[in-house]
């Protein structure tokens, strides 16, 4: 185990002399074994050693204990040992996400700090082969792939410094018994168990059959994730070398392209000059610049149709006027209010929801809470997505007259800032068909009279952190972890 984490880290030259390795450590098995580990090999590598603790508060004596016992290993071996405590709960409810979430957040956002304060410092977090399987399982079963790796990485950029996790070439089972070996008694989390987390759920039921048929799949999965980033780098030279040929117009807030300049390149160049306009426009981390927005605006660019939009969030909009491209943010601001006409099919995007329209022929496919399924040829075109006015009726099914949609919010106890952000699908009449997740109208119902069924998705965009797939999308408005 010891030789093969010490390759892992000269292949990556995660360390270098004379640098401090802040070893992130919970008090489980992983970090713990991480910490052992490059104590006991501090010589060789000529580095400092020190721990740092976040004490989240969310698992009241559990954690106390979990941190006297860091503290008392580091007493022990005269290791510096650094703590913080974090309110994540108030965090959580103040950003409105998951604790889960919150906590990696406010722990990432420490080791920054720590990383700034301590000269020629990395952090070291005790990540290994199994997470790694995890986390790419992940974003598959998501969708949220993004074009370069989406595995863990050996390395990456924290704040001003590096966070490096020596240990993605060894399992958890080497861990624990490295544990036993060096006899560390690590403590246990007991929300590991649960099976209400996705990852938990991944853990416990998926990844022993996978490793069940093959024991190394963690070298595969890391194999794949290093060969991914190395195409990746290459091919995103070669969009940085194209990119000025398919440019027509550039300014800070737009770009307008060719699009059979676009077309006229490989299809993976494509979506890395999509990538690379997006990330120009919107920042490198945003959440705009995912595989998922990439293949949409590929899908306008490529239809049929000489012109169109899509809406990629509230603010930031793409336009195909023939043969030209606009990508925009600006343009939004002459188009009236959070007002988007919804295309058959098509995708709307805001940052906080999905609305998607298709026609179908499947007799199989039913309403459900985030699904309407209506009568395209009993509505007015054009599709609108907008937000909700203090006017707003809707005549909802099974219900004689119209209600407010207003009591329909209060009726389900929605919050006040979700309500304004709620998507609500109208007709071209400005008749109200739907209201996700609460009401579909009376009207448009299928029958077998209905020649064109219009089927009408809605999905939440689940908020999350830096690095942990930003770019995710989830089927189901409240299923957040
Ligand atoms: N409270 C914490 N304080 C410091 N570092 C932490 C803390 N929680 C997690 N980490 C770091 O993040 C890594 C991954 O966190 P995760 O919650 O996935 O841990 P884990 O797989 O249960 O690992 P461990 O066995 O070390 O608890 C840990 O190995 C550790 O390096």
């Amino acid at each position: 185990m010891k030789q093969e984490v010490h390759k892992f880290i000269n292949r990556h030259q995660l360390i270098s002399p004379n640098e401090t390795i802040i070893v992130a450590v919970s008090g489980g098995p992983d970090s713990m074994a991480l910490l052992e580990f490059l104590w006991s090999e501090r010589e060789r590598y000529h580095i400092k050693v020190c721990v740092c603790h976040v004490h989240h508060q969310l698992r009241g004596s559990e954690a106390d204990e979990d941190a006297k016992y860091v503290q008392a290993y580091c007493e022990g071996k005269n290791i510096p040992f650094y703590q913080k405590r974090v309110q994540v709960k108030e965090y959580a409810a103040k950003q409105q996400i998951g604790t889960q979430l919150a906590a990696r957040e406010l722990r990432y956002e420490w080791f920054s700090e720590l990383l700034s304060t301590i000269p020629n410092s990395k952090i070291a977090t005790g990540h290994h082969g199994d997470d790694q399987v995890e986390t790419m399982l992940m974003k598959m079963i998501r969708g949220s792939m993004p074009l370069h790796s989406f595995g863990i990485p050996a390395k990456r950029e924290l704040g001003f410094g590096l966070i490096i996790r020596p240990f993605l070439s060894i399992t958890k089972e080497e861990i624990e018994q490295y544990c036993k070996e060096a006899s560390i008694y690590p403590r246990y989390d007991s929300s590991n168990q649960s099976q209400t987390y996705t990852r938990n759920r991944v853990r416990q039921d998926i990844l022993p059959i996978l490793k069940r048929e093959n024991g190394n799949i963690h070298i595969h999965m890391q194999r794949q994730n290093e060969w991914a980033d190395d195409d990746h780098d290459f091919l995103m030279s070669l969009a940085g070398e194209v990119l000025p040929t398919i440019i027509i117009e550039k300014s800070e807030r737009n770009v307008t392209i060719s699009r059979q300049a676009l077309l006229n390149v490989v299809v993976p160049l494509q979506r890395r000059l999509i990538h690379l306009i997006l990330s120009y426009l919107y920042g490198k981390n945003s959440p705009l610049t995912t595989s998922i927005h990439i293949e949409q605006v590929l899908e306008l660019f490529n239809r049929e149709k000489p012109s169109g939009e899509l809406h990629l969030s509230d603010s930031v909009f793409v336009r195909r006027d023939y043969d030209v491209c606009h990508f925009s943010d600006a343009l939004m601001k002459t188009i009236k209010e959070r007002e988007h006409v919804l295309s058959i099919p098509g995708r709307i995007f805001t940052s906080n929801w999905t609305m998607e329209a298709s026609l179908t022929d499947n007799n199989e496919v039913t309403e459900a809470q985030n699904q309407v399924v209506l009568d395209l040829d009993a509505i007015t075109e054009p599709l609108i997505v907008r937000s909700r006015r203090p006017s707003d009726r809707i005549a909802c099914r099974g219900m004689e007259g119209t209600k407010k949609v207003g009591r329909l919010f209060i009726d389900r106890k929605i919050v006040k800032h979700e309500r304004e952000q709620w998507p609500i699908l109208v007709d071209g009449n400005g008749q109200i068909l739907w209201v996700p997740f609460l009401h579909r109208t009376r009207l448009a119902n299928v029958g077998p009279q209905t020649k064109n069924k219009l089927v009408v998705t809605c999905y939440r965009q689940e908020k999350s952190g830096p690095n942990t797939g930003s770019d995710s999308i989830i089927g189901g408005f409240f299923n957040i972890d």
